[in-house]
């Protein structure tokens, strides 16, 4: 007898992931307090606004080793005193954990930092390709007029440690100078 062959249970389709599991959540300006430099222009816009948003697919318990993660995030364009709308940040809590990231729509950089804080940064558009090393912090900025979505894909024990980045942030910030995006 024939084996049935069945319909995938999610679909990854454009910039979306769906079906069993998957879990989306936001981040609002108002949960990105002390992130952007320009604190008095942060007070002067709207704490609801949208800055991005994740699709995430966990198959297994957060810090199980040898299990894989997938996620797709989308930031919507804009900036906050000139600095563009971008992702907290963090180290992995396993600070040696790695992850790939991949560009799927829009325009943004790739900002990296390691434990000595030397930054660099590449940049993200349809089909940019990025391996993230151990002991790397990364963050990623929106530098186009439209929605930037990439996805990610992360081991299971990885974990994530905001605190540094909330602590000390990043030794560089993107800032758009004259339409130019400045890592400054
Ligand atoms: O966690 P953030 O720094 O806010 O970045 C947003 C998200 O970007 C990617 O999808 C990562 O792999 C996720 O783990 C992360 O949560
Ligand atoms: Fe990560």
């Amino acid at each position: 007898m024939d084996t049935i062959i069945n319909e995938p249970k999610r679909v990854f389709r454009d910039d979306h992931l769906g079906g069993e599991g998957v879990d989306k959540s936001i981040r609002k300006l108002k949960d990105l307090r002390g992130i952007f430099k320009d604190e008095r222009a942060f007070e002067n816009m709207d704490p609801e606004t949208l800055v991005y948003e994740v699709i995430s697919y966990l198959p297994v318990k957060e810090g199980t080793q040898g299990g894989v993660y997938f996620g797709v995030t989308s930031i919507f364009p804009g900036s906050v005193g000139g600095e563009y709308f971008m992702t907290k940040g963090h180290f992995h809590a396993m600070i040696d954990r790695t992850e790939f990231y991949w560009g799927i729509k829009g325009e943004g950089v790739l900002i990296l930092m390691d434990e000595q804080r030397r930054v660099w940064a590449e940049k993200m558009f349809p089909g940019s390709f990025h391996y993230i090393p151990g002991r790397v912090a990364h963050r990623v900025a929106n530098t186009g007029k439209e929605l930037l979505s990439f996805a990610a894909s992360w081991p299971s024990d990885a974990g994530h440690n905001y605190e540094e980045i909330a602590r000390n942030g990043f030794a560089k910030r993107l800032i758009d100078i004259n339409g130019v995006a400045s890592l400054i």
